[in-house]
């Protein structure tokens, strides 16, 4: 049983997210989603949807077997008890493949590191419905 883990805020689901979810199940049998935390979210505005909310919608999703709110402290412990085979960052995740790489082999961790491409679609991304929520609610 090969197991992936994809991580992700997931704040307003959109297309993208999809895609990026069944992209990372394609990479083996099983697919973990360990969705973060509202307190970790720091390198964007705080999520609108509270993260209990968003981890129920990620839950729902087809290509998700298992899905689970991430730890405040160190982002490694839930990767320890998973143990995926696999872990999947998305195209404009933050983390660089090698530094996560690296830091997994410091760790004795031996999962792999696989980026999975870009969704071209018309808002998907959390932040652009925000931004035409926004201008449309605006214009009003
Ligand atoms: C291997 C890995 C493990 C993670 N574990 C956690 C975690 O335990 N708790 C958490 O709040 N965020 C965790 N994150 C971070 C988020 O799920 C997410 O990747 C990060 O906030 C970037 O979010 P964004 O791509 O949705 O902007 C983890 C990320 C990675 C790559
Ligand atoms: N259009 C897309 N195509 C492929 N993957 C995507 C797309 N949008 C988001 N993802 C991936 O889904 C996961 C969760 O994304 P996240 O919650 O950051 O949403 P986002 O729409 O990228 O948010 P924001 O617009 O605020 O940056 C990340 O791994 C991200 O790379």
């Amino acid at each position: 049983m090969r197991r992936v883990v994809a991580t992700g805020t997931f704040d307003l689901l959109h297309p993208g997210h999809l895609f990026y979810l069944e992209e990372s199940k394609k990479l083996g049998d099983e697919l973990w989603v360990i969705v973060a935390r509202d307190v970790n979210v720091r390198h964007k505005p705080r999520p609108i949807i509270p993260q209990e909310q968003r981890l129920a919608m990620v839950r729902a999703l087809k290509p998700v077997d298992h899905a689970r709110l991430g730890v405040e402290g160190d982002i490694f412990d839930p990767i320890r008890e998973i143990d995926p085979d696999v872990i999947t960052l998305g195209f404009n995740q933050f983390f660089k493949e090698d530094d996560l790489r690296a830091a997994l082999k410091e760790r004795g961790l031996r999962a792999e590191v696989a980026r999975i491409g870009r969704y071209e679609g018309p808002l998907a991304s959390s932040s652009q419905i925000v931004g035409r929520i926004l201008e449309e609610r605006a214009a009003r």
